[in-house]
C-alpha cells in the first residue's frame, strides 16, 4: 500500500532550491492501437508509416520491407484507406471512433475509481499516433503516480499488439531518472467476467434483431500464420475465447464459428478467413448471418467498415439476405464491467 498523495517532499531540512516532488498516487494507463489524425493522404501516410514500420507488426527483412513500404504501400494505401476511415469518422470530435471510445472508457474508469480511492488516476494513450504513450506516462508521473498499471487493450495477447505497447512504455521509462514502477495487465481471453460480458451483450444484441441468424461468426483480427509457428499464443487464446463463448451460449460448432479477418499482404494468415467464410456460407444457402468481434475492445475501422460494410456486401452478393454486424463492448455497461474487473484485480496490493 502506498501513502496518501502529496506534492512536496518532507519539509524538514529542505534545501531552499529543492524541486517540487509529486508522489503518492497510482496511475492506470489504458492503451489501444491508434488511429490516424485525419483521413487525408498525408495523415493516413504518417499513421500507416509508424504502424507498419514496427518490427513487432511486420517481421520481414528490414531492407526489403523498407523498399516495399515506401515504394508501394505508402503510395497506394493512404488514399483508399483514408476514404474508408472517412466513412466511419466521428465528425463531431474530428477523430476516429477508436479514440472516442477509448477516451470514454478512460473517463468511465476514472469515475468508477473516484468513488473508491482518490489516489487512482486514469488516462489513455495510443500505440501509434496520439496521445502517445511516453507523453501520458510522463503526465501521470507529474501528477504523483509512483506506480502505474499499463493495460494493453487486447483480451488476447499478440506480440504485434500487447508486446509492442510494453516495448514503447519501457522505451519511455529508459529516458526517466525517477522511473515509476510499472505493472502490465495480462490478457483476459479466458476470464469468466469477460466471457460472461461478451455472451450477455451478444444475447442482448441478437434479441434486438428482427431475424434469427442461422450462423454466428466470432471474427478476430488475424496475424500471419508464421507468427503462430514462431510461438505467438494469439491463435490459442482466440480459440479458447471462442470455445468458452460457444459453451456459455450453448451453441454447437456449426452455428457458432471462429474466423480471422483483416488480412494484409500475400503471406498466409490464420484461417479460416472471415471474408471467405461469409461468402461460402451464403453460397451454401445460409440466408441470415451475424458477425461479432470479441477480440476488439472498441469499434474501429476493422469492425465498422470491414465487417459492417465489406463483409455485408460479400454476404449479400453471394445470396445472403439478412446480415448483422454486432457492436463491440465499447464503453457500455458490459464493456466497463470487463475493464473494471481487470483493473481492480491488477491493482491489488497497490491500493486497498
Ligand atoms: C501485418 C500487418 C498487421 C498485423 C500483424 C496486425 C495485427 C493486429 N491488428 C489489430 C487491431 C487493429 N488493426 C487495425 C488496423 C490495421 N491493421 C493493419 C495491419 C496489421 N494488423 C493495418 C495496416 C491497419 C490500418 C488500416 C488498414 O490500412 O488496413 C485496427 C483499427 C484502427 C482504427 O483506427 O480503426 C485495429 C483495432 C490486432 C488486434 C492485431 C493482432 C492481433
Ligand atoms: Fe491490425
Ligand atoms: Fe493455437
Amino acid at each position: 500500500m502506498i501513502d496518501a498523495p502529496a506534492f512536496s517532499a518532507d519539509s524538514t531540512h529542505l534545501p531552499k532550491d529543492h524541486p517540487k516532488v509529486a508522489f503518492g498516487r497510482v496511475g492506470v494507463l489504458i492503451v489501444n492501437l491508434g488511429t490516424p489524425e485525419a483521413t487525408d493522404y498525408w495523415s493516413m501516410r504518417a499513421y500507416l508509416k509508424e504502424f507498419l514500420w514496427d518490427r513487432r507488426v511486420i517481421e520481414v527483412n528490414r531492407a526489403l520491407w523498407w523498399f516495399v513500404l515506401n515504394a508501394i504501400i505508402l503510395t497506394k494505401r493512404p488514399g483508399p484507406k483514408g476514404r474508408d476511415y472517412a466513412s466511419i469518422w466521428n465528425n463531431e470530435r474530428n477523430e476516429g471512433p477508436l479514440k472516442t471510445i477509448t477516451r470514454d472508457q478512460a473517463e468511465k474508469l476514472a469515475a468508477h475509481f473516484a468513488g473508491i480511492d482518490d489516489r487512482i488516476v486514469v488516462d489513455f494513450a495510443m500505440r501509434y499516433g496520439k496521445p502517445p504513450i511516453a507523453e501520458r506516462l510522463a503526465a501521470l508521473q507529474a501528477q504523483g503516480c509512483e506506480r502505474i498499471l499499463l493495460v494493453p487493450l487486447y483480451p488476447q495477447y499478440a506480440a504485434a499488439t500487447s508486446a509492442t505497447v510494453c516495448d514503447k512504455a519501457f522505451d519511455a521509462l529508459k529516458e526517466m531518472r525517477w522511473q515509476p514502477t510499472l505493472r502490465v495487465a495480462p490478457p483476459w481471453h479466458d476470464d469468466p467476467v469477460y466471457i460472461d460480458a461478451v455472451a450477455r451483450d451478444l444475447e442482448r444484441n441478437l434479441a434486438a434483431l428482427d431475424f434469427e441468424p442461422e450462423v454466428i461468426l466470432a471474427s478476430f483480427h488475424g496475424v500471419p500464420k508464421s507468427y503462430l509457428m514462431k510461438g505467438d499464443p494469439y491463435h490459442c487464446q482466440c480459440a479458447k475465447t471462442a470455445r468458452l463463448l460457444r459453451a456459455r451460449l450453448g451453441m454447437d460448432e456449426k452455428r457458432f464459428r471462429l474466423t480471422f479477418q483483416s488480412r494484409f499482404g500475400r503471406e498466409e494468415w490464420l484461417k479460416p478467413y472471415t471474408d471467405e467464410t461469409v461468402k461460402a456460407l451464403a453460397e451454401s444457402g445460409v440466408k441470415r448471418l451475424a458477425v461479432f468481434n470479441p477480440g476488439f475492445v472498441a469499434d474501429c475501422l476493422e469492425t465498422l467498415e470491414e465487417i459492417g460494410v465489406e463483409n455485408r456486401e460479400i454476404f449479400e452478393h453471394a445470396g445472403g439476405e439478412k446480415f448483422a454486424a454486432i457492436p463491440c463492448l465499447n464503453a457500455g455497461d458490459e464493456g466497463m464491467r470487463v475493464l473494471v474487473n481487470v483493473v481492480e484485480r491488477e491493482l491489488k496490493g497497490w491500493v486497498g
